[in-house]
């Protein structure tokens, strides 16, 4: 059972990241769902959130007002406005934490006053299953007792690493979308079970299985994965033919070229 934090929490934001970082944090009981506040200005996602029995306010400073943790889960974009809007309302209680690519600790600060403690986490979407992989770095006046508060609820979904913030636009673009390159992937090794004559049903959930169980012996052995990859590969056997393939089309480059894509992405949202 994780411990739990006795702080009321707050989203302004309610969409997709929201959802699933307070629907994590409930499931793991590392919160009650009845201290958990949310505004969005689409009734739908309010409707969301009161399903799995959050409270919805009427504004951004009815949240502030009403929870000590509060969450920045909107678009990158609109997080100095939401923090001009709530700044009046801000008291050295509460702590902000921005959820948001690209947007750094000293935006915040001009936003917010230089006497707010606020925190940077980029999460991801397995947080939902208690799978994410996440990280944070604090600024403002956020001390260590806050970065304890977010490690709390971080580590009850998954795993948080506290990092320089000049590394977090590299987590974004490996952790923070790497969900959508493992299900792109996912949905194209089942295509090739299909093509091969699997049913789609089976063929999604070896793949879905495959990546599970690989994943779980990177993290359980420690060992390379290059290692784990040799041990899969029988000589003039079928799994090297499949690395050959993947080799011959790139698939390395691929996938380093789109870590830094995100990146680069992550480094211009902090300019719009
Ligand atoms: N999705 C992910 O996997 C991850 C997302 N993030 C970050 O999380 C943040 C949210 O992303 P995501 O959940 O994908 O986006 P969504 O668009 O799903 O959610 C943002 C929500 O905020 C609402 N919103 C817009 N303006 C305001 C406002 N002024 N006050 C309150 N709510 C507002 C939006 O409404 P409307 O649609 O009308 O604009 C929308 O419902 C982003 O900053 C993103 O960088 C970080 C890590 C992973
Ligand atoms: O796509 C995005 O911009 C957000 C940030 C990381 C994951 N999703």
């Amino acid at each position: 059972m994780p411990e739990q934090i006795s702080k009321k929490l707050g989203f302004i934001g309610a969409g997709q990241m929201a959802e699933a970082l307070a629907r994590g944090f409930i499931d793991k009981g590392v919160v009650k769902a009845d201290t958990v506040h949310c505004t969005d200005p689409v009734p739908a996602r309010r409707e969301v959130f009161e399903r799995f029995g959050a409270k919805s306010e009427n504004s951004n400073v009815d949240v502030a007002k009403n929870s000590e943790v509060i969450f920045l889960a909107v678009k990158p974009q609109y997080v100095a406005t939401v923090l001009k809007e709530i700044k009046q309302h801000l008291t050295d209680q509460h702590i902000v934490v921005s959820i948001a690519a690209g947007i750094p600790l000293a935006a915040m600060k001009d936003s917010a006053g230089d006497d707010k403690r606020l925190v940077r986490v980029m999460p991801n979407t397995p947080c939902l299953v208690g799978e994410t992989a996440s990280a944070m770095c604090l600024g403002g006046k956020a001390n260590d007792a806050d970065g304890d508060i977010v490690k709390t609820l971080f580590n009850a979904v998954g795993t948080i690493f506290k990092v320089d913030e000049k590394l977090l636009s590299a987590v974004t673009g490996l952790s923070g979308s790497g969900p959508a390159y493992v299900f792109v992937m996912i949905e194209a090794l089942a295509d090739g079970g299909v093509r091969a004559g699997l049913p789609r049903d089976i063929a999604q959930q070896l793949a879905a299985q495959t990546v599970l169980g690989s994943a779980k012996m990177v993290l359980d052995t420690g060992k390379h994965p290059g290692a784990l990859k040799d041990m899969v590969t029988s000589p003039a056997g079928t799994t090297i033919a499949g690395v050959h393939e993947l080799e011959r089309c790139g698939a390395r480059a691929a996938f380093i070229n789109a870590v830094l894509a995100a990146t680069t992405r992550a480094d211009e949202l902090s300019k719009l």
